[in-house]
């Protein structure tokens, strides 16, 4: 059964497509990265599958049920971007509230509050007023209150985005805990780099649709660029390598060639070999994650 399974959703407002012909899948237990441009539909598509906003048209189910499903609301636990806290409360009191709105029992919630507490690194802390938290910790409590009722499946809405690189670090180590613990993570993010380093698979959106989606190996893979350190470089030979690949540059006689797959590196070595250059250095690089991202949504590739 899969966590997450859409297929052609679409949500229009007052005639104009926030998303349209959606689909994805999200295995159990995967952290799933759903990127996208300001205005891509991200958040829409994110409330639907809450079962906040109904589609339009399209299906979806979540946990093996249909959209909506009380019982599997229950099982969902969601952190929305810019989270307004009740800042008068404590952290303590806080989660107390949050954990009766889930419909937890007395005795279960105050036996979870101190271990969610331990897991976001805010025990002992739990007694102060939320207003006096750092960014940070603020960020940290919402986590904590996003999987305070067991969630198996947590939506994360760019849970980094304020935090500086030890605060994000933070964040990095909750969620690699809450997939160890087989919970399937999907987090909305801005900040390719975060993405590159916690999600095991990611789609990117698009105006509303699924441009590309696989895991970053298969993603990033797909393309590679090499440099290709010579002695000299002719013209002959110049020719030849454009044929075997895109010519992004020349800087001297190094030439930066761009390239399906590793599959195609010996090609250029016998082609340098052949046309009697030395070859000083063959060296294969993936896209960064930022790189396809820019690529995909500024050349508008589908
Ligand atoms: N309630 C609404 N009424 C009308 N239009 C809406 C509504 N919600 C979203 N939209 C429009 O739908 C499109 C997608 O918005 P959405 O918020 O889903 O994008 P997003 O990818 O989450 O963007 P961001 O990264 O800026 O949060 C936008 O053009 C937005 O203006």
């Amino acid at each position: 059964m899969l966590a997450i399974e859409a297929s052609g959703l679409r949500k229009v407002y007052r005639g104009k497509a926030a998303v349209e012909h959606l689909s994805l899948e999200v295995a159990p237990g995967e952290v799933f990265g759903f990127l996208g441009p300001n205005g891509a539909g991200k958040t829409t598509t994110v409330k639907m599958l809450l079962g906040l906003v109904h589609p339009t048209s399209g299906i979806a189910r979540i946990l093996g049920k249909p959209l909506g499903d009380l019982e599997t609301k229950a099982k969902i636990g969601f952190l929305p971007e810019l989270f307004r806290f009740h800042d008068w409360m404590t952290g303590k009191e806080f989660l107390r509230f949050h954990g009766r709105l889930y419909g937890m029992d007395g005795g279960d919630l105050e036996r979870r509050i101190p271990e969610v507490l331990e897991l976001v690194g805010l025990l002992g802390r739990e007694n102060e007023r939320i207003r006096g938290y750092s960014k940070g910790m603020q960020q940290r409590i919402g986590l904590a209150q996003a999987i305070l009722n067991r969630p198996r499946l947590v939506f994360l809405d760019e849970p980094t985005s304020a935090l500086d690189p030890i605060g994000r670090r933070e964040v990095r180590e909750i969620i690699h805990h809450l997939k160890e613990q087989g919970t399937t993570v999907f987090l909305n993010s801005h900040l390719l780099s975060e993405v590159e380093l916690t999600c095991d698979r990611v789609a990117i959106v698009n105006k509303g649709q699924v441009v590309r989606s696989g895991t970053l190996d298969e993603l990033l893979n797909a393309r590679l660029e090499v440099e290709i350190r010579l002695d000299v470089l002719s013209s002959e030979l110049l020719t030849q390598l454009s044929a075997i690949g895109r010519l992004v540059r020349t800087v001297g006689p190094t030439v930066y060639l761009e390239i399906p797959a590793e599959e195609t590196l010996p090609k250029i070595a016998e082609a340098v070999v052949r046309s009697g250059a030395r070859l000083y250095a063959l060296k294969p690089e993936r896209m960064s994650l930022e790189d396809l991202f820019v690529q995909l949504v500024e050349g508008g590739v589908g």
